[in-house]
This record gives C-alpha cells, sequence and structure tokens, in this order.
C-alpha cells in the first residue's frame, strides 16, 4: 500500500471505530490480531496484571526494576529543571507562565513483532514524572506477555487494553463502552498507527510520529568493526523498514563492516565514504532517530550536530544504552521528523498557560488596548477595555446592540 491508500484504509477503521465502537473493536481485533475477546472483553484485569508479576522470573524483574529506576530518576530531574512558573511585573502588569500537566494520556506500546515492556517504562515514567492523572496503556494481545505486565504494575498503571494498530489508536480517541476517551496518545508503532495517530491529531494531542526505528552512524577510521557491525543489526532486527545509514571517513574499514553484515541487512543500509565534517552535515539533512559518533574525538563534531533524536556518544555508548537503560526515553522522532520535533520527555506532557493580570490604575494600556481594537474595527473588544476606565456603567445604560453578536 502506497502511503495515500493508507491513509483512506486507516480513516476508514477510524470511522468505523467512531460509529461502532466496541463491536468495531472486537471485529478488528478478529481481523488483523486473530483473537475473539468479544466475550472477554479486551480490558486486562487486575488480577491477571497480579498473575503476571507473580510469574516473572527474579532475574528479569531486577533488570527492568534497574531500568526503571534509572528512567525515573532521569524524568525526576529533568522535572525539576523545569520552572513551574515564572512572573514579572511592569507598569502594574503582572505577565508570566504556569505549567499543568495534560489530565489523561494512552500509552501505545508497540507488539506486533516483539513485545516491548521497555517502552512500558519509556512512555508511563515520563508521563507519571509530569504529573498525568490518568495513565492507560494500550498493546496488541500477540504480545502484552508477563514482562510487559510487569512493567506496567511497576509503572501503577491499572488502565491496561489488549488492543493495537488503528483501533486502539480510534478507540483512545474517541472512547467506546469499555475505554474512557483520553487527551492525548503517545508512543511507537508501524506505519499504521502512526498514520492513525497523524488522523486523530486535534482531537486528541500526540507526542511525535515515531515509526519505524532509524540509526546513522559516523564511524572513525579506529573504530573497533564488531561494534559497528552490531549496532547496525541492532536496528535492523526491528524490523524491514528499519534504516541504517554509515558514514565512514576510511574506505578499509567501511569494507570491513560491509563484509560481515547480512546481504538483507544490507538492503537496510546506506553508506557514505567521507570525511567526517561531511558525514555531521549529511547527517542532519537526514534528522536520524538516534546518531551514534562512533569516533574518537567527538567533542567538534557534537558542536556541529542539529538534528538527531539522541546522541550516543564515543566508541562505548551503542543505541541500545538508551533503548533499555541510560535515562531518557527511547521514544524518538523519526523520518526526519527531528528537524522539527523532540523525543518523549516530562515536557511532552505539561501544557504552558500564559498568565495576564491587568491593573485599574494602568489608563495608558488600556488606551492603547482600545486604539488597536478600533484599528480592527472591533467595537466589543474596544468597549471590554475602555468600559474599564471610561465607561463603567457601558452596559447597563446601552439597551441597543451596536453590532448583531
Ligand atoms: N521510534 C521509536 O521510538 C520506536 C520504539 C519502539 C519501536 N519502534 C517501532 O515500532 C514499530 C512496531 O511495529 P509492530 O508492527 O511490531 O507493532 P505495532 O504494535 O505498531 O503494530 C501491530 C498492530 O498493527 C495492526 N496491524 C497489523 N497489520 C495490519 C494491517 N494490515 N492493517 C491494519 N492493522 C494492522 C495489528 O492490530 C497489530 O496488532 C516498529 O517499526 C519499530 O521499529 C519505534
Ligand atoms: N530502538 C527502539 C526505538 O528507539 C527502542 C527499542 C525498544 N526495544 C529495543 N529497542
Ligand atoms: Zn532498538
Amino acid at each position: 500500500m502506497d502511503a495515500k491508500q493508507i491513509s483512506i484504509y486507516v480513516s476508514d477503521i477510524i470511522e468505523d471505530i467512531k460509529n461502532n465502537g466496541d463491536e468495531a473493536v472486537f471485529k478488528y481485533l478478529k481481523k488483523f490480531d486473530n483473537v475473539d475477546l468479544s466475550k472477554k472483553g479486551y480490558r486486562v484485569s487486575q488480577k491477571v496484571i497480579d498473575d503476571a508479576a507473580k510469574r516473572i522470573p527474579k532475574q528479569l524483574k531486577n533488570v527492568i526494576k534497574s531500568s526503571y529506576s534509572n528512567i525515573l530518576a532521569y524524568h525526576k530531574y529533568e522535572r525539576s529543571q523545569i520552572k513551574k512558573r515564572w512572573n514579572y511585573v511592569k507598569n502594574g502588569l503582572k505577565i508570566g507562565q504556569f505549567y499543568r500537566p495534560v489530565e489523561s494520556v494512552g500509552l501505545y506500546v508497540p507488539g506486533g513483532r516483539f513485545p516491548y515492556p521497555s517502552t512500558v517504562i519509556m512512555t508511563a515514567v515520563p508521563a507519571m514524572a509530569a504529573g498525568v492523572k490518568r495513565i492507560v496503556m494500550v498493546t496488541p494481545p500477540k504480545n502484552m506477555n508477563d514482562a510487559v505486565l510487569f512493567s506496567a504494575k511497576l509503572c501503577g498503571i491499572k488502565e491496561i487494553y489488549c488492543i493495537g494498530g488503528v483501533m486502539a489508536v480510534g478507540a483512545l480517541a474517541y472512547g467506546t463502552k469499555t475505554l474512557k476517551k483520553v487527551d492525548m496518545i503517545v508512543g511507537p508503532g508501524n506505519a499504521y498507527v502512526n498514520e492513525a495517530k497523524k488522523q486523530v491529531f486535534g482531537r486528541v494531542g500526540i507526542d511525535s510520529l515515531a515509526g519505524p526505528t532509524e540509526v546513522a552512524i559516523i564511524a572513525d577510521k579506529d573504530v573497533p568493526t564488531d561494534y559497528v557491525v552490531a549496532d547496525v543489526m541492532a536496528q535492523v532486527e526491528h524490523d524491514p523498514l528499519a534504516k541504517t545509514y554509515l558514514l565512514c571517513e576510511s574506505a578499509k574499514k567501511m569494507s570491513e563492516i560491509e563484509k560481515l553484515l547480512p546481504k538483507e541487512a544490507l538492503k537496510q543500509l546506506r553508506t557514505e565514504l567521507c570525511s567526517l565534517n561531511k558525514a555531521v552535515d549529511i547527517v542532519n539533512n537526514i534528522a536520524p532517530e538516534h546518531l551514534e559518533l562512533l569516533v574518537k574525538n567527538y567533542q567538534i563534531l557534537l558542536k556541529n550536530v542539529r538534528n538527531a533524536g539522541a546522541v550516543f556518544v564515543g566508541y562505548q555508548t551503542p543505541t541500545a544504552s538508551g533503548d533499555y537503560w541510560a535515562g531518557p526515553s527511547h521514544v524518538l522522532p523519526t523520518n526526519g521528523s527531528a528537524k522539527f520535533s523532540s523525543g518523549l520527555s516530562v515536557m511532552t506532557f505539561l501544557k504552558r498557560s500564559a498568565y495576564i493580570e491587568m491593573n485599574k490604575n494602568n489608563k495608558k494600556a488600556y488606551k492603547t488596548i482600545a486604539d488597536f481594537a478600533q484599528a480592527e474595527n472591533m467595537q466589543y473588544h474596544k468597549k471590554s477595555a475602555e468600559v474599564r476606565y471610561l465607561i463603567p456603567s457601558f452596559f447597563s445604560k446601552c439597551k441597543e446592540r451596536t453590532v448583531d453578536i
């Protein structure tokens, strides 16, 4: 399907969910995921979540907890760096800004090809740190395994629904009898999921468009060949649509790397033999989700990086460190959208409101406002300023309407 066909296809499914709610959800669960949940329903009970948490091996529990604690610490720190509110007073006018969290959020945790317990944490923790009250998680039935449910429990998520793909996005945006609508949908997914997020934007908020994953690797002549091969393969294994770019200053190194990559992986790799400085220019144009600077002297290169979802610096930092453990969310903008958007973070879930408080003594300001309104021929805008200093009884005296409102 090309992009236009996907768009029509997705819009038909969303329309069906909007009009037929749960009935349509059950139909698509059967069609795309081959499960019949019409009797049991698709909300996951607390018992199922608790049982999964009991079953999971201790060692895996500790792995997940270790990541959770890094990711939580990072986002709490980020929250502490955001000024909750600020204002200043000038000529009797008080102006500023304050932040409030989005009230309800749907986390899309992908689960077509792989289970993604890491994505549960990478989406839930920034939302928690921002103070979102209602956090809902959706994930396809195929990969809703114990690790996914345990991760959700660890993050305190109580509302979990066993649905994925377009119908999950439709249900989160329009609501069904089972699932109450949310205000914002975040999280990565395949091409259908991203198209669905695009189409519901406006009715609900969305984060960035995080689609098939990608990495650009800038490699110098001395990088250990195995590091590059492993990092390319780590992207390719996600998805046949995953993209990898290798920009290397040495023809010898490039050929060593290419020799070790399987044929199938080479189909998903674009290479460029160029200087390290030129490589940064090319990467800025690609705006990749992940950028690895596998070079010894990365400082100067780093200064020139303008467009990348996350930058992994030095030989010792694989993209997988950010996927699972380091701290920042691995939900990052793909397909060039790092030129204008950022990865998931506490900021994603905070809305800014402006604060304005006037003082009745500032007559000059009211006069300016009234004069500006006059320039736009907006009589009631003008009056709303004038009434505060010139003619306080305007509305009580005026019976006649001068403008049809
Ligand atoms: N950028 C990021 O931050 C990030 C993080 C993790 C994963 N990812 C990406 O997320 C994607 C996950 O994709 P996935 O497919 O494994 O899981 P997914 O959950 O996005 O999609 C699976 C669902 O798609 C629906 N579906 C499948 N075929 C369909 C069809 N023909 N028509 C309509 N719906 C259909 C089904 O309901 C299925 O359950 C990958 O591309 C991966 O690279 C990105
Ligand atoms: N590389 C993916 C997108 O950043 C995240 C991920 C999860 N699990 C493994 N990898
Ligand atoms: Zn990954």
